[in-house]
């Protein structure tokens, strides 16, 4: 089995990657970062410390890898049988392109083997959103030959991966916590399901997309907010500060009653779901950046995203949502130099100031009263 992965970054190199080539997969990385791409194509391997109480380091060996602009995708993606993905989920939308002419040449070659496409993003049902990326950009007398051959699955990822502080010493070195889980939609496979350690199947997908990126990712971003707020550099100092942990735990609870309802989850364990979380926040092991967890503030604001939707969750059943509006409101604080989408927010807000800019972001009512609550929220914290 070959398969090819978009983005050799941290959750690439240090989970889905990973995974794929310890299950003995012929695996290629497409990047865009020269750098990688040499020192991946000069090595073939490289070092995943797994971070914990018993740290390890093991070697992921047998790799290489092709730039994600060069025709090469195209030959690759008209002959492997994986195509994965964790590039960003803005990125989903450039890598389409070569992926409808990899699979233009797939049909014309008469390659009839089942090829199956998982992006691995911090979205809900992001492969579904690439594949309609992919048919904006195939010539409509594919169409049919895609539905046919080519299986869609959306995906779940759960481990944290934070820049390796060896970054500036070794380009591939990553350093990765020990849990990890990636749940995909066995419903959506074309040809065989794939036996691949560490890859769960599951025809319940929604329910782990949103039980995932409803509390780990709402508690993680908000950490951050609040914590970049207090002044902590790290999530680790945020979570141990007991106003910002009461606040996260908070959220997640709220977010997590909307779950529960929806999904009928069993309370208790739900519970046990969130005091791991907060354990793995506090990890001594990993130095990870509020800046990087709060990154793309309009994006973790959009109506679909880990803030907004538990939010509206919370509004469809007629939940509390008090600690949920403190995080959005620490969020219109995020500030960053290196982060284009924190300068457009505070643009935004000095433009157009608190009110319109959220709802202009989230879509949520600028008259509703949970945004006059995030408003009056945001002026406190100012
Ligand atoms: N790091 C983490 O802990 C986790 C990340 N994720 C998700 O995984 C995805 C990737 O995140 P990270 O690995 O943290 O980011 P990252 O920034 O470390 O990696 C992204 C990689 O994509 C590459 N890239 C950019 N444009 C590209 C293109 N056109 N073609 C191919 N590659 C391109 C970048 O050069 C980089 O190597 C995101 O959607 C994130 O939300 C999900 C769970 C955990
Ligand atoms: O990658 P995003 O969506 O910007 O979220 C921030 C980070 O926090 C995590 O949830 C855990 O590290 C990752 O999934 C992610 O890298």
């Amino acid at each position: 089995m070959k398969a090819l992965h978009f983005g050799a970054g941290n959750i690439g190199r240090g989970f889905i990657g990973k995974l794929l080539a310890d299950a003995g997969i012929e695996l290629v990385f497409a990047d865009v970062n020269q750098t990688v791409l040499d020192a991946l194509n000069a090595r073939h391997e490289y070092p995943v410390h797994v971070v914990g109480e018993q740290a390890k380091v093991e070697t992921v060996k047998g790799v290489s890898a092709v730039n994600s602009t060069s025709d090469e995708i195209i030959t690759l993606v008209s002959e492997v049988d994986l195509v994965t993905t964790a590039v960003g989920p803005q990125i989903l939308e450039r890598i389409a392109g070569s992926v409808a002419k990899g699979l233009a040449k797939r049909s014309d070659n008469g390659n009839t083997r089942p090829l199956n496409i998982i992006a691995c993003e911090n979205m809900v049902r992001g492969t579904s959103q690439l594949k309609q990326h992919v048919l904006k950009a195939l010539p409509e007398q594919y169409h049919a030959w895609l539905e046919q051959h080519v299986g869609f699955v959306d995906s779940a990822v759960d481990r944290i991966v934070p820049p390796s502080e060896a970054g500036s010493t070794d380009p591939l070195e990553v350093t990765v916590e020990t849990f990890s889980e990636w749940i995909v939609d066995k419903t959506q496979f074309k040809g065989d399901l794939p036996a691949i350690p560490g890859m769960e199947l599951t025809d319940n997908l929604m329910a782990f997309v949103e039980r995932k990126l409803f509390t780990l990712n709402t508690g993680h971003a908000i950490t951050a907010y609040l914590g970049q707020l207090a002044g902590h550099q790290t999530i680790r100092d945020a979570i141990l500060d007991e106003k910002i942990r009461a606040v996260v735990k908070g959220a997640m609870e709220e977010s997590g009653a909307v779950l529960i309802k929806r999904y009928g989850f069993d309370a208790e364990k739900h519970a046990a779901y969130i005091r791991k979380i907060l354990g793995r926040f506090e990890n001594p092991y990993l130095k990870d950046d509020v800046e990087r967890v709060g990154r793309q503030p309009l994006r973790k604001l959009s109506a679909g995203d880990r803030l907004i939707k538990p939010t509206l969750g919370t509004l469809e059943y007629g939940l509390p949502h008090a600690s949920l509006v403190q995080g959005i409101a620490a969020a219109m604080h995020y500030h960053s130099d290196q982060d284009p989408q924190a300068q457009e927010l505070a643009t935004l807000l000095a433009e157009k100031g608190p009110q319109a800019t959220l709802a202009e972001i989230s879509g949520l009512d600028a008259d509703s009263e949970v945004v006059a609550s995030v408003v009056s929220a945001w002026h406190a914290m100012a």
